[in-house]
């Protein structure tokens, strides 16, 4: 099965329904059948948000296989794509950050919260950017314990369960971090002004304070085999960037790997407690976030759209290209349907050497490219392209001519959003930590 369409047009209740009725049917042959409806709610909290097209919107692509042996369901197991790991740090207007955090400020008791430092989901900056922090119906509350009881459910222990609220609420400090800068040899050097943040995220992964706070605040060259620490200063920033911008950057990129990590790790738990030690063939269920035309469209919107066309050639391939061929193989009368050429819009966006995301990686890598340099390059190439509409005033957007319709792309952030680095000194401070995040143990 794929399901296919717009922004909150029914695709992940669809899904649901599918795997209902699939694993409902089999039911009685198998007692021992564990339900892919218990593990859904661990999905929507991690893995959905309130966008401004829906309030649940999925903002991962999931692949669900239904396992069969001898004709009959014997469990499932989930592949995950895409997850949308900018929206841990930034919300658009009206927009959330994935629902779990809410839930958290909200069902969890005082007692834990304190241990936790935590506080309401207004004081942080990472949930409040669009001014959306309460979602009218939702039952945050409820939510937080049917949550907690799935955790249960696939097998996770009390204290596997307490490190993941350690690790989003240290995801929550990190968001609040302030910097100040001073001076020093004529130039900007930046510092953490709110160190109790920076104690509480330490005390939280069980790492090292001081070494956190150098990690952030320095750069890392490795001179022969050894890491040299340098201040982070404004000669290592790359055009258009403060001291102050690098830093948030380099904050941005450990809140979305944290919580990146921890989604594959309970993606993992819950296909080691679902999957079936046996199986002879599988149903799929393909569900990604749907296509999307927003008030201002983004670098994440481009992707989601990209996924989107990517499908719908796919599924024009399989259900008309081919039916037709073999229609007109057999001499069935037929009257032919007239397919738009996707292909075409997806070279644009994704052919080498110059298709769009192309020129975003090699634009990525050069140390002196900006948003800027990156649509110029775009214009360049494809001014002339049909599905390509270079604007007629000098502003920072492109439009692409999608399957679904014209959408228009402003390019502001793009590299920043596309670099998406993992630097190796910080990666060496998790792995230091006592918490081991991709294990959680
Ligand atoms: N069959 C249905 N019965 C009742 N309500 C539905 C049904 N399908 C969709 N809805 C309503 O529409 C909302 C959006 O549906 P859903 O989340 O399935 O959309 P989607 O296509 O998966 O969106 P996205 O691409 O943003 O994830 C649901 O939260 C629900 O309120």
């Amino acid at each position: 099965f794929l399901l296919s369409g717009q922004s909150g047009s029914g695709k992940t209740e669809a899904m649901k329904q599918i795997v209902h009725y699939l694993s409902s049917i089999y039911q009685d042959r198998n007692d021992n059948l564990r339900q892919p409806m218990e593990v859904f709610p661990i999905l929507e909290s991690f893995g959905n948000a309130k966008t401004i097209l829906n309030n649940n919107s999925s903002r991962f692509g999931k692949y669900l296989h239904i396992h069969i042996l001898h004709g009959v369901v014997v469990g499932t197991s989930l592949s995950n794509y895409l997850l949308e790991k900018s929206r841990v740090v930034f919300q658009a207007n009206k927009e959330r950050n994935y629902h779990v955090f809410y839930e958290l400020l909200e069902g969890m008791n005082d007692w834990d919260k304190e241990k936790l430092y935590l506080q309401g989901a207004e004081t942080y900056y990472y949930l409040n950017q669009g001014g959306a922090c309460t979602l009218k119906g939702k039952q945050e509350k409820q939510d937080f314990q049917l949550l907690l009881k799935c955790l249960e459910t696939i097998g996770l222990h009390a204290n596997q369960i307490s490190n993941i609220w350690a690790i989003l609420s240290s995801i929550l400090h990190l968001g609040n971090i302030c910097f100040s800068s001073y001076e020093s040899e004529s130039f900007e050097v930046a510092r953490i002004f709110s160190e109790a943040e920076a104690r509480r995220i330490g005390s939280l992964l069980q790492i090292s304070c001081e070494t956190l706070q150098t990690v952030i605040t320095h750069k890392v060259t490795v001179i022969m085999s050894v890491s040299v620490f340098f201040f982070v200063t404004e000669t290592y920033s790359t055009v258009e960037m403060t001291v102050h911008q690098l830093m948030a950057r380099k904050m941005n990129a450990i809140a979305k790997a944290l919580y990146s990590v921890l989604f594959e790790w309970l993606l993992e738990q819950i296909n080691d407690w679902l999957s079936p030690a046996e199986m002879d063939s599988t149903v799929g269920v393909v569900d990604i976030y749907g296509f999307e035309d927003l008030e201002v469209n983004s670098f994440e919107q481009l992707c989601i759209n990209f996924a989107n066309e990517q499908l719908q050639n796919f599924l024009n391939k399989t259900l008309l290209s081919q039916e037709q061929e073999e229609y007109n193989k057999e001499q069935i009368p037929w009257y032919p349907v007239q397919l738009k050429n996707f292909h075409s819009c997806l070279e644009l966006i994704s052919s080498r050497p110059n298709g769009i995301l192309r020129i975003l990686n090699d634009q990525t890598c050069v140390p002196q490219a900006t948003d800027h340099t990156f649509l110029q390059k775009c214009h360049y190439h494809h001014a002339t392209n049909p599905f390509y509409i270079k604007p007629k005033n000098p502003i920072p957007v492109f439009t692409i001519h999608h399957y679904a319709g014209p959408v228009t792309y402003q390019v502001h952030n793009f590299l920043n959003k596309n670099q998406d680095q993992f630097r190796t000194e910080i990666v060496e401070l998790f792995t230091r930590s006592r918490i081991k995040v991709n294990q959680l143990t």
